[in-house]
């Protein structure tokens, strides 16, 4: 299990979280959601250890093995998408390029740049490069920004199928039903609406 336990955090004088706690099985899919600005972000970050806790603790996470997908693409705009993919797949898994661009259904866009690719492409594009790095947990932070609902459902459903952890963040309430849990926050300071798995 995933433990929050009285975690108070914030940014200069801003707390976004006071004395906040959380539990959630680090297994299936589950969804973040809540008002612009809660503080779900920030959540993302402290589980990725990112930032940490001024007061409280966070346990059931093995941080070397955690992969993040920052709300910005962040790709190297000099690499077409396949290499996007093979930069990061270790040798022996090299071929797995194009399961990845497959599953974020980018077949046959693998020679194009960032570049030439439509926003929600490149957003896609970050998730199969951050899908690809693997990990025993998948944070993703608003991974189908700018995709539309139908191909994020389909999307989802392949990270469903594939068994792959992930806690993500998202604002399309198309999407709650293919999560294992939904956890509703508001904030800030960050509270727990409901989802609490204790
Ligand atoms: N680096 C920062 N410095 C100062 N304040 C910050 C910083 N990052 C976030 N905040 C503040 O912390 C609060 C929570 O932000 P956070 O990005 O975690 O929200 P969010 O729920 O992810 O929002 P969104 O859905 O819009 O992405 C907001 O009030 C924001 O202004």
């Amino acid at each position: 299990m995933i433990c929050l336990e009285n975690v108070t955090m914030g940014y200069g004088r801003r707390t976004v979280l006071d004395r906040f706690s959380l539990t959630l099985p680090e297994t299936g899919v589950t969804i973040l959601r809540g008002p612009s600005g809660c503080g779900k972000t920030t959540l993302l970050r402290l589980l990725a250890g990112l930032e940490r806790p001024e007061e409280g603790s966070i346990s059931g996470i093995v941080l070397g093995e955690t992969a993040f997908l920052f709300q910005e693409d962040r790709l190297f705009p000099w690499r077409t998408a396949k290499q996007q993919l093979t930069d990061v797949l270790p040798r022996q898994r090299r071929g797995e390029w194009h399961k990845w661009l497959a599953l974020t259904e980018l077949e046959g866009e693998g020679e194009r740049y960032p570049a030439q690719l439509s926003g929600g492409m490149a957003r896609r594009l970050a998730l199969a490069r951050c899908l690809a790095l693997g990990g025993r947990l998948f944070l993703l932070d608003e991974p189908f920004s700018g995709v539309d609902t139908d191909r994020a459902r389909r999307i989802l459903m392949g990270i469903r199928e594939l068994q792959l952890p992930v806690i993500l963040t998202c604002h399309d309430q198309a999407l709650l039903p293919l999560a294992h849990r939904v956890v509703e926050l508001d904030g800030p300071p960050l509270k727990l609406i409901c989802g609490d798995l204790s």
